[in-house]
């Protein structure tokens, strides 16, 4: 390779990484450069070196990007693409739902419509997480500086509505005046992890303190100076979260003042939300969405819908009165409590939510005879359970719209509807985050109909004529659910990333290692030919970072 650590090298940006990092190359090895643009020309000096690539800092830009909007000095932190023109972001984003339909759904040629825009790409976050951490021996609360857990301290962000930058101002006063300490997980030390933050349109927040142990100090304290100091604070929860990684949230929040829960609306419904429940971070762009989704269900009033993955029921609620009913499915119980006072409050009777979890509470209700016409899927990060999908073909409704917000595993799922008879008719990215590099898509699927009809007899054994039963059996072995991220999906992803590939037995190794289940993986556990080692830590990082991008691990 022939580089070192403090090297200082030139280059143009190609591409994004899917965290946002610049992409470059120098004699066909990889840099990932935090705060390139497509289209800079920079000096970079390499920071850290693996063997097949490296990380560089930009000491100096050469050339600035013809679509650069915002000086270099700017510390991007958790909004990579903010130097970057906007109107280039959504053609970056579009470009990336199209590769994705290409390289996992094996699609060659598809016509996506143009991302949709928001009007004012700012202050849309109504939920933001914010670390606390420790600089130089003092509180920090911020961002975690790209590719580390170092928080960097943060006054003002462009991308969460002003009413937090001064809850969070009132927090470090707080901080200082009480000598709270952040939780170290290294010495398992300190008390503040986290803080949240819910707005709705009314201005209003909840705020939510997260620590490792039941313990926050000086409580009584915070309270009073958040209510005296920012009137809008009309909630304030204590959430404890004794894991050691993501997420952000334990599962114990404790009320320490006002009100249960956070009161939004989306278009003209209203809707209750508890701290745990999933609201759609961009309120302005979830209307959009929801439209476009409505618009690809085609609804009539005999149309009876499921609403899988419905969180706190927006979508249904959102659907209810153009169709006879709709039933939504959601794994979080206070989400599912949400949705039934939701859809009272807004007087719809004509939805039914049930708790549990999709792969389980879906294919039971349609094997029980429940039917629908119309199906729309707004899956996690991880995309559907394999189970879903096979539960939809069985069902065979007329009209699937998947909602989600990670191309890859959207173009993974719907490969599989594609192999089951159905075809895409429309796809519609939205951009439901500006100045990031996520991007949330609507695909409109229906079902092909099939042009004529045959009746066959078939009858097993075996004689002549017959089909055997081994032959059954075989079949049967052939459509064991299989794990839903596969191998391939995995090295594709590493490869596409780091440019080097992995062996299909060092992710078995990684996946085993972090508890993860199995399955039947001939190709993943076969011995390696020659003397077998283990991973080095660059493959386990970049495994791992597989892992968490198709949302398998946080
Ligand atoms: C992307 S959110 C969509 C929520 C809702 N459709 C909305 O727009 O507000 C995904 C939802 O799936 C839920 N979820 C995650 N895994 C699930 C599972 N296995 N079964 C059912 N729901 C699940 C999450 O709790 C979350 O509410």
């Amino acid at each position: 390779m022939g580089f070192n650590i403090g090297d200082i090298l030139q280059g143009e940006i190609l591409d994004f990484t899917h965290e946002g990092n610049g992409v470059l190359k120098v004699n066909n090895f990889t840099f990932f450069i935090p705060n390139g643009v497509i289209g800079d020309k920079v000096e970079f000096k390499i920071t850290e070196l693996k063997k097949n690539f490296g990380i560089g800092s930009i000491v100096n830009l050469i050339e600035p990007s013809k679509d650069r909007v915002i000086d270099m000095d700017i510390e991007s932190g958790e909004i990579p693409l903010i130097n970057y023109d906007y109107k280039k972001q959504l053609e970056w984003k579009k470009h990336k739902v199209e590769m994705d339909l290409m390289k996992f759904a094996g699609l060659s040629n598809i016509n996506i419509n143009d991302t949709i825009a928001m009007d004012n790409p700012y202050r849309y976050r109504n939920h933001t997480q914010i670390p606390v951490g420790n600089k130089n021996g003092k509180t920090v609360i911020g961002f975690y500086a790209k590719g580390s857990h170092d928080v960097v301290d943060m006054r003002d962000s462009i991308l969460q509505p002003e009413i937090a930058d001064e809850i969070l101002n009132v927090i470090r006063e707080w901080i200082n005046k009480c000598n709270i300490k952040p939780y170290d997980s290294k010495s398992n030390k300190g008390e503040l992890k986290h803080i949240g933050i819910r707005t709705n349109i009314d201005n209003q927040a909840m705020v939510i303190m997260v620590t490792a142990t039941d313990y926050l100090p000086k409580s009584d304290e915070l309270i009073k100076m958040l209510k005296s100091e920012v009137k809008e604070v009309i909630s304030i929860y204590h959430n404890i979260n004794n894991m050691k990684s993501a997420p952000t949230y334990g599962r114990k929040y404790i009320k320490l003042y006002g009100e249960d829960r956070l009161i939004d609306y989306l278009g003209k419904f209203k809707f209750k939300i508890s701290p745990n429940s999933f609201f759609q971070v961009n309120r302005t762009q979830a209307e959009i969405l929801y439209d476009k989704a409505i618009e690809f269900l085609d609804l009539h009033s005999e149309d009876e819908v499921f609403d899988i993955y419905c969180g706190i029921g927006t979508i249904s609620l959102y659907i209810a009165n153009k169709a006879k009913k709709v039933y939504g499915i959601e794994s979080v119980k206070s989400a599912i409590d949400d949705a039934k006072e939701n859809a009272m409050l807004n007087n719809i009777d004509n939805v039914e939510f049930i708790v549990g979890k999709a792969e389980e509470v879906f294919p039971k209700l349609t094997n029980e005879g429940v039917r629908g016409n119309k199906v729309v899927v707004d899956p996690p990060r991880k995309g559907c359970e394999k189970e879903v999908l096979e539960a939809i073909v069985k069902l065979n409704p007329e009209r699937v719209v998947y909602v989600s917000c990670n191309p890859t595993t959207m173009a993974r799922d719907v490969k599989y509807l594609l192999d089951n008879g159905y075809e895409i008719k429309e796809v519609q990215p939205v951009d439901m985050f500006p100045h990031t590099s996520n991007v949330e898509t609507v695909v409109s699927l229906s079902h092909k109909k099939a042009d004529t009809h045959i009746n066959i007899n078939v009858e097993f054994g075996d004689d002549k004529g017959q089909i055997p039963i081994d032959e059954i059996a075989r079949k049967a072995e052939e459509y064991r659910p299989s794990e839903r991220v596969t191998y391939k999906m995995i090295q594709e992803y590493i490869e596409s990333k780091y440019n080097f590939k992995v062996h299909t037995a060092y992710i078995a190794e990684v996946k085993r290692d972090l508890g993860l289940p199995m399955y039947d993986a001939p190709n993943a556990v076969e011995e390696l030919k020659h003397e077998r080692k283990h991973p080095t830590p660059e493959k386990v990082e970049a495994i791992k970072d597989a892992l968490r991008h198709f949302g398998v691990i946080q």
